[in-house]
């Protein structure tokens, strides 16, 4: 980035991972967003635009700031401070991906003010490597649904486009951190258990190649990795595939690590599912989200895109 009075705006989809078996691989990028608008400063500075993000450091401990310095730096390179404005539709601690989509933000913000010129591929190595699992990151960085492996050694990631299913969230009025939600995973599984994880990822994603959504929701409920070890943190869970299941939708499983629950519907379905949802837990948000099928996003904002933000006239 060049130019003193040039703006950047940095745009990250929120995620849904694992839905059900594709455990700590599969995520689904969601159309709620953390955007960032950023310009050269003599220091490091976060402006909070929205309720969630005014928790935040406002100078350089902010995560965000964080994760570009780290990145920077692995490169070999120190970033020249920035005032940034961040606003975020991503709910904390809900398991919609709002770390990952802090992390991919801040991969972006380093990318574009060390002027980097990462591959997707570069981004999300490292949103995976800041995450430990792919799935959210993978997901915020690329859109649609992806499909990954993250080692110590690689990171493989495959992405799809996603149309023709509907989405709704269940999101609870309380937080469960990851690392509460990881904690009470098994160290180990049975190897039969294992097998039949396993079998019940690869036929749901086999279902979202060939848009047998019907099966994908079936598969959904299917998982042995986690979601039977989490259960008593989030009884809603059980309770919503039922509402799921009376209103024919296709299937619901747990939101990344929780508490919110992921749904999917026919566009037939998706509205009677919407209104028994919100009839059965009105203390929830319930609400239907979009697929972000476009990933992370920067930009160089024009003069004229300058002018038309409120934030900067106030
Ligand atoms: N938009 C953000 N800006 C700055 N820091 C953030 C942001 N989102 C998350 N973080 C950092 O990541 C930490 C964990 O994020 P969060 O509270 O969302 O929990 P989580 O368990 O990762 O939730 P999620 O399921 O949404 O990923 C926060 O405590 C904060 O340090
Ligand atoms: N796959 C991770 C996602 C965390 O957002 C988990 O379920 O813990």
């Amino acid at each position: 980035m060049s130019a003193e009075s040039e703006m950047f705006l940095i745009r990250v989809p929120a995620s849904t991972a694992n839905l059900g078996p594709g455990f700590d691989s599969i995520g689904l990028a969601l159309g709620l967003y953390l955007e960032i608008h950023g310009s050269s400063s003599d220091h490091w500075e976060v402006v909070p635009l929205s309720e969630e993000m005014s928790v935040f450091p406002r100078d350089d401990r902010n995560y965000i700031v964080q994760i570009a310095k780290e990145t920077a730096a692995s490169y070999g390179k120190e970033l020249s401070p920035c005032r940034l404005f961040v606003s975020s539709e991503i709910p904390l601690a809900r398991g919609l991906g709002s770390s990952a989509s802090a992390i991919v933000a801040g991969i972006e913000l380093a990318n574009i003010v060390g002027e980097l010129h990462l591959s997707n591929e570069e981004k999300n190595r490292h949103a995976s490597l800041f995450e430990g699992h792919p799935d959210n990151a993978g997901a915020s960085v690329y859109g649609g649904l992806v499909v990954g492996l993250h080692t110590e050694e690689r990171t493989d990631v495959v992405s799809f486009p996603i149309e023709g299913v509907k989405v709704i969230a269940v999101i609870p009025n309380f937080e469960l951190l990851t690392e509460d939600s990881r904690n009470v995973l098994p160290n180990s599984l049975s190897y039969k258990d294992a097998i039949s994880g396993s079998a019940a990822a690869n036929v749901m994603l086999a279902g979202v190649l060939s848009k047998d959504w019907k099966l994908v929701g079936e598969m959904m409920q299917s998982d042995r990795f986690h979601q039977p070890y989490r259960a008593e943190l989030v009884p809603h869970l059980a309770l919503i595939e039922e509402v799921v299941l009376n209103e024919g939708g296709f299937g619901a499983a747990l939101s990344g690590a929780g508490p919110t629950v992921l749904c999917l519907a026919s566009q037939e379905k998706s509205e009677g599912l919407l209104t028994g949802l919100k009839n059965r837990f009105p203390e929830f948000l319930v609400k239907e989200l979009e697929i972000d099928n476009d990933g992370s996003y920067t930009a160089i904002l024009s003069e004229q895109e300058k002018k038309e933000l409120k934030f900067l006239k106030s």
